[in-house]
């Protein structure tokens, strides 16, 4: 039967109102998967309606009682975890283990958020007089609008609703049009849940289309996006409309160092995920690997001996799947040959893949290596987002090491290989990038902040931090002393 993907508004799932759906196709096979709503601005308008109505309730609640529906989400999660993997499979083309891995990873964040029960406080502050006093109260700050990508679907999903929910935030869900369904399971969980009518509505549809609508919506507050940083660019644009704060999560570059004491064999086995975990589409993936001249060839042997390794397939039997859709595959290997064409070599791979004639349509792409790239070619400077990795060799020198890292528009993740202490002290101080990963993998922790300097957006997400990004400091001043205007400078001056 073919799958449906529909709105959900008010506790209720509804046709879009424009009887509108768009086409969602398998990436394995680039067959269609299925349609889901084009969400209409009535539609956004019931949504915003919904959580803003909502939320008077939901923060009168208190933390504890708002964390039991995050306990029961986690549990009905938890009793259905294998049909959300196999979601993840088929919508986005995650091999098994991985597939596994971000189910774990939404009960993780989930769990992480509802702990935060009680755990919000503020401040009781001294008044600039005895007898007064200032009471700064960590508030919600109303509707969130939480835009989510298609890498990540389900773990992006987590990471926003946990923190906005539990602090006394309603939600409006616009998941990416790669992965709908995703979506809608999490949405469907939330209902069984029992959460308020309106604590969570979903609006599916482009976001090209009802983006600005929504992101310029005077009912809402709060807009968190994780998505490419030139969507991060349009979403900072339209809600300057409405003030809305902003928690952007956006590209990555992540510069991989070796140095020539670097342990190859440690280095080449997290570069295997660095770079091919998701297909490589991951914001905090490798994206520019600068080795040592002394162990150049060595490591890079090394690393395409292990790259030979990989299997390429379906999700459920291989180590790497296919990218989300066409247009990436496109821009993936567009990148590959632009960078042959301005001189770097390709030492494996390029191009698709042999595969069974059920996946020959499928968005699979090689995992590709490349040497002899500079710095300036667009391999180094844009964000790649695929199993595609240039190299370059580097000199002794740690400071122009560290200089060619930070000379990016990006700063998310970043990786270094090296016994020295005192080098990786020297680039834990000045690396200009929200995560550094030192002889060891990501991804990011729950409990670390998931943040990034300049192009890779602003606020953040996890941690303590994270949660602090969905609540306001309010500030209450008392005076309880006979006469509150004793002493104070109050006009008129002059007899
Ligand atoms: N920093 C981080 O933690 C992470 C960052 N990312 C980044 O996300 C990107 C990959 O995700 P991808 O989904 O392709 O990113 P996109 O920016 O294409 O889309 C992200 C979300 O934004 C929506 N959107 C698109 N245009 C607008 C608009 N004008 N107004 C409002 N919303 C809009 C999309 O909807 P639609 O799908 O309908 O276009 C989607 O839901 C990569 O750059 C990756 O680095 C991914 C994971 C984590
Ligand atoms: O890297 C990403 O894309 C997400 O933050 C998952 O780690």
């Amino acid at each position: 039967m073919e799958k449906i993907q529909e709105l959900f508004i008010n506790g209720e799932w509804v046709k879009p109102s424009s009887e509108e759906y768009l086409n969602k196709y398998n990436p394995s096979t680039g067959e269609l998967y299925g349609k889901f709503a084009a969400a209409s601005k009535e539609d956004v308008d019931r949504a915003i309606d919904a959580a803003y109505d909502a939320q008077k309730k939901w923060e009168k609640l208190t933390s504890v009682e708002r964390s039991k529906y995050l306990y029961r989400l986690i549990d009905l999660i938890r009793q259905d975890r294998e049909s959300l993997e196999n979601l993840l499979m088929d919508e986005v083309g995650k091999p098994r283990k991985e597939a596994v891995q971000e189910v774990d990873g939404v009960l993780d964040q989930l769990q992480y958020y509802a702990e935060f029960a009680r755990k919000i406080t503020g401040d009781v502050v001294e008044g600039t007089k005895p007898e007064r006093v200032i009471f700064q109260y960590k508030v919600p700050y109303g509707v969130v609008l939480a835009i989510t990508p298609w890498n990540f679907p389900a773990a992006m999903i987590a990471r926003k609703i946990g923190p906005a929910l539990i602090t006394g935030n309603t939600v409006v869900l616009k998941p990416s049009s790669d992965t709908p369904f995703v979506a809608g399971w999490i949405v469907e969980k939330v209902r069984q849940a029992g959460f308020p009518p309106g604590t969570v509505n979903l609006i599916t549809g482009k976001g090209s289309v009802i983006g600005d609508y929504m992101t310029s919506h005077k009912k809402i507050s709060v807009i968190t996006l994780t998505g490419e940083s030139r969507t991060g660019v349009q979403v900072m644009k339209s809600a300057s409309s409405i003030m809305a704060k902003l928690i952007l999560e956006l590209g990555g570059k992540a510069p991989f160092i070796v140095w020539k004491d670097a342990d190859l064999e440690l280095a080449a086995k997290v570069l295997m995920w660095a770079k091919y975990w998701n297909a490589g589409q991951s914001c905090i993936a490798a994206e520019r690997l600068y080795v040592h001249e002394d162990v150049y060839d060595k490591f890079l042997n090394l690393f395409i001996e292990k790259t030979k390794t990989l299997k390429i397939g379906e999700p459920r039997t291989s180590d790497m799947g296919p990218l989300i859709n066409d247009q990436q595959l496109k821009k993936v290997s567009g990148f590959v040959e632009e960078a042959v064409n301005q001189g770097a070599k390709i030492l494996y791979g390029g191009g698709k893949p042999q595969l069974p004639e059920r996946y020959s349509k499928g968005f699979f792409y090689m995992p590709t290596i490349l040497t002899d790239v500079k710095q300036d070619m667009r391999i180094f400077r844009e964000e790649i987002f695929g199993p595609v990795i240039g190299a370059m060799k580097v000199g002794d020198d740690f400071d122009e090491v560290i200089e060619l890292a930070n000379d990016s528009d990006y700063g998310l993740a970043s990786y270094l290989f090296t016994k020295d202490v005192s080098l990786a002290m020297k680039a834990a101080r000045e690396i200009k990038f929200g995560e550094l990963y030192i002889n060891m993998p990501g991804p990011e922790a729950t409990q670390g902040y998931h943040t990034g300097f300049r192009m890779s957006g602003q606020a953040g997400e996890n941690s303590r931090y994270g949660v602090e990004e969905y609540v306001k400091v309010k500030n209450v001043y008392i005076d309880y002393s006979k006469d509150p205007t004793a002493g104070e400078v109050i006009p008129p001056y002059t007899d």
